[in-house]
């Protein structure tokens, strides 16, 4: 239902009453001008001859415009909208049905203007005070000159223009989070930037952006990029179109000075939020691609296994584990960098991925593929500034807040837990499965459940949504580290298995 004013109910019925007049019961859109225009001292009538139109003249022309019939819902979705973003009033009168009309259909839009009626310039009138335009004098905002002087009208034009790019960047990257990648978090920033935008955009005065809109004149539409239509991948499309944002919002930024400094100042805060989005989104591409096939990892502390490390890390790479972290707390740094390099070698035999916890520096000294930072160890980029791009950072995660903001960090994993109580660490807290299977429903970035996972509960992590888990008792205790790491790897790759990854299937919510 939709709220009209008397105006426009009697606008309408005049309309009707035009098209009868011709002989024809469909109303077209030059008879609804026709009916706005009949109450001489109605809103319509009024801009157009403060915006130096004659309305005898108007009215003739228009008598002699054909062109298409509109429905009538349509219209009035279209004025609702109108006032609701001037006015935030979804009631409407008569001005947003005409600007609803004269805007509805490109080719009526030039039409009526050729016949008198612009409704960029009409717009333009209404910028000053739209909220009543005809009881008071147009007060100009402060921020704002209404765009008759050339370089107003020259900065609304490129702030239209890129504010267009970076809702339609958004948009892709949008897609990208929600149907390439299924991840909840990147989504949610995804549509937080929007709205921020959009809230930003909403402090411009009123029809600024439109009355500078002028697509004909645009000398750039016809010229294309080189390499504007070459894509290798979605991940490509994301990068290249996080480039875009950063680049419209950038102008954006500049061009907005000129018409608000408040509104410049956010739209610079949207920038940086842009940088951080735009970590997440290409390490995480990235991170899931090499991490694709991480399913079992396995934590080593010398004193706590059964059996020498070169040994154990054979064991459990020919039962399935890929990747192995070093997880010692006691040793003095000298020993620490000597059984680093030792496990590098060790893992690097066994065509495994090695990860040293909590020591960027150590990491990089010995070429580990990565470091395990936990909630009280460096930051993510701090740690990346010691071990460069290319190495991994993994996370330690206990609830959802600190998973989150992980992948927002640019984490290239997680670790999620602890999950049962473990014989490595005494915990007073357990997030337990519940977590698991929060984590599971928020992020596809690779996940790993820890703490107390075995052979004897692995099936409830699976069937919780994580198909990865990072252990240590279980396999470095274990009499035959293969064997167990063979059953573990069985039920984290059971083909339909309740739980399933989220990288492969999870629809986004
Ligand atoms: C894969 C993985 N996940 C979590 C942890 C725990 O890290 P942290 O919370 O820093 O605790 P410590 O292991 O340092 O005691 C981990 N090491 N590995
Ligand atoms: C370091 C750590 N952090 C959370 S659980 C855990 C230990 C995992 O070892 P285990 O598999 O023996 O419980
Ligand atoms: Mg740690």
């Amino acid at each position: 239902m939709h709220q009209v004013s008397p105006g426009v109910e009697r606008a309408v019925a005049a309309a009707a009453a035009w098209a009868a007049r011709r002989g024809s019961p469909a109303v077209r859109f030059s008879d609804y001008v026709l009916g706005l225009l009949d109450e001489e001292e109605g809103r319509p009538a009024e801009l157009l001859t403060r915006a130096g139109g004659d309305l005898t003249t108007v009215r003739q022309r228009f008598e002699q415009l054909t062109g298409p019939v509109p429905v009538l819902r349509t219209l009035y979705d279209a004025a609702r909208d109108w006032s609701l973003r001037h006015r935030a009033d979804p009631a409407f009168m008569t001005d947003a049905l005409l600007m609803a009309v004269l805007t509805a259909d490109a080719d009526f839009e030039r039409a009526a203007a050729a016949a008198g009626l612009d409704a960029a310039q009409l717009f333009g009138r209404m910028v000053g005070g739209v909220n009543d335009p005809f009881d008071r004098p147009e007060q100009p905002p402060a921020t704002f000159t209404p765009p008759d002087a050339a370089d107003d009208l020259a900065a609304a034009r490129v702030l239209d223009a890129n504010l267009n790019r970076s809702r339609e960047a958004l948009r892709v990257l949008d897609d990208h989070c929600r149907f390439v990648l299924n991840d909840r978090t990147l989504t949610e920033q995804v549509k937080a930037v929007r709205h921020a935008l959009a809230a930003a955009t909403d402090q411009l005065p009123p029809g600024l952006l439109l009355a500078a809109r002028d697509t004909p004149g645009d000398v750039g539409t016809a010229v294309t990029a080189g390499g504007e239509y070459e894509r290798g991948s979605p991940a490509q499309v994301a990068a290249v179109n996080l480039k875009r944002l950063q680049e419209a919002l950038r102008s954006v930024e500049e061009y907005g000075k000129l018409v608000s400094p408040g509104f410049a100042r956010e739209v610079e805060s949207l920038r940086y939020r842009t940088y951080t989005l735009e970590r997440a989104v290409v390490r995480g591409s990235d991170a899931r691609r090499r991490l694709a096939d991480a399913r079992l990892y396995v934590l080593l502390t010398g004193a706590q296994c059964a059996a020498a490390l070169d040994w154990t890390i054979a064991q459990a790479a020919a039962g399935g584990a890929t990747v192995f972290q070093l997880r010692e707390k006691e040793l003095p740094d000298a020993e620490l960098i000597a059984r680093a390099r030792q496990v590098r070698r060790w893992t690097r035999q066994a065509n495994a991925l090695f990860v040293v916890n909590d020591r960027p520096d150590i990491a990089r000294l010995v070429g580990a593929d990565g470091v395990h930072l936990g909630q009280d160890d460096l930051p993510v980029a701090d740690a990346r500034r010691v071990v460069g791009p290319d190495v991994f950072v993994g996370v330690s995660t206990h609830n959802i807040a600190q998973l989150r903001q992980a992948v927002l960090d640019g984490a290239d994993y997680l670790g999620v837990g602890p999950t049962f109580p473990s014989r490595t660490k005494a915990f007073d807290e357990f997030p337990g499965l519940a977590f698991v299977r929060a984590a599971a429903g928020e992020t596809t970035l690779p996940a790993f459940a820890l703490g107390g996972v075995g052979p004897s509960n692995v099936a409830d992590v699976v069937a919780a949504g994580l198909r990865r888990i990072a252990v240590s008792a279980a396999v470095c205790q274990a009499d035959d580290p293969e064997a167990v790491a063979r059953i573990l790897r069985a039920a984290l790759d059971l083909p339909g298995a309740a739980g399933s990854d989220p990288a492969e299937s999870r629809p986004p919510g």
